[in-house]
């Protein structure tokens, strides 16, 4: 049940289509590329959270705890809504992620990518590979038995991830302090011991269900809570928080 929006910031109008590849490179070429630093504000950011030292853990922070009724290693996750566009089944040009719980609190999946995730021709969209990585961390929830949001998410492209690729991706939940969960994600190509293709650190902060219920669209929302298994796993998250 996590929102996806991907905003066109890049105007439509008056953009000429290159008509041979030399014509490609200098477009290419010619664009503009602003050096200017971003400032992270309150004014800019809309959050005042200090920005990079936020993803790793303080001194004083616990260890993640794999509740004792987790999934047992090895065992599938299972979607946690059909509409979901990274573990969804329902979403056809979803990630599709089948997640498997790991020995302690960790997991690791697979996901081949698509034509439909291109970005650059023939090559995986960054912004669809981090989706892969914060799903794949986002499922720790499973094993902590906790319900929580993405706050931030930092993704390395160390390699390019050409079509049909598979990625091999693995999480883990470092620290816990309050209820921020840190966590870090890898994926690899050629193999689960392959190659680092991208990497990512997370912050995610727990939350209780109405995160959703008092956020999400009505009509998804009410249909989720129809849907008895949701109710069940909700409640799950309720009493064994
Ligand atoms: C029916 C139900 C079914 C359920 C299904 C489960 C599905 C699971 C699906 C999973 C799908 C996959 C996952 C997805 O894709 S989840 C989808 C993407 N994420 C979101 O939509 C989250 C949107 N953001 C929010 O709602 C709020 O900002 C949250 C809830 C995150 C915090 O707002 P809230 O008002 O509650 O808390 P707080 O502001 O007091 O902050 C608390 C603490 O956290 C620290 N902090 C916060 N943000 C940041 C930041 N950016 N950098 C650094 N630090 C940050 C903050 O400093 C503070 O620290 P401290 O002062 O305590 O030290």
């Amino acid at each position: 049940m996590r929102p996806a929006c991907h905003a066109r910031t890049r105007p439509r109008t008056g953009v000429r289509v290159p008509s041979s590849s030399s014509a490609v490179n200098s477009a290419v070429r010619s664009a503009h590329v602003s050096t200017a630093r971003p400032r992270n504000t309150p004014e800019t950011s809309g959050r005042h959270h200090p920005p990079k030292t936020s993803l790793t853990p303080p001194p004083g922070a616990g260890a993640a705890v794999r509740h004792p009724d987790a999934p047992a290693p090895g065992e599938l996750l299972g979607s946690h809504y059909g509409q979901c566009f990274g573990c969804g089944a329902d979403q056809a040009h979803g990630l599709h992620l089948e997640i498997r719980a790991g020995e302690g609190v960790d997991v690791t999946a697979e996901f081949r990518v698509r034509p439909v995730h291109q970005g650059a021709p023939g090559l995986a969209h960054g912004g669809v590979l981090s989706t892969a990585l914060d799903e794949t961390m986002g499922s720790l929830c499973w094993l902590m038995h906790t319900i929580m949001v993405t706050g931030r998410l930092e993704t390395d492209f160390v390699r390019p991830v050409p079509v049909d690729t598979v990625l091999h991706l693995s999480a883990t939940a470092s620290a816990v302090q309050g209820r921020k969960v840190f966590t870090r994600a890898t994926g690899r190509i050629g193999g689960p011991d392959g190659p680092v293709a991208v990497r990512a650190e997370a912050l995610f902060i727990k939350v209780q269900v109405e995160h959703f219920t008092d956020h999400g669209r009505d009509e998804e929302i009410k249909a989720a809570m129809a849907d008895p298994d949701q109710v069940r796993r909700a409640r799950a998250f309720e009493v064994n928080p």
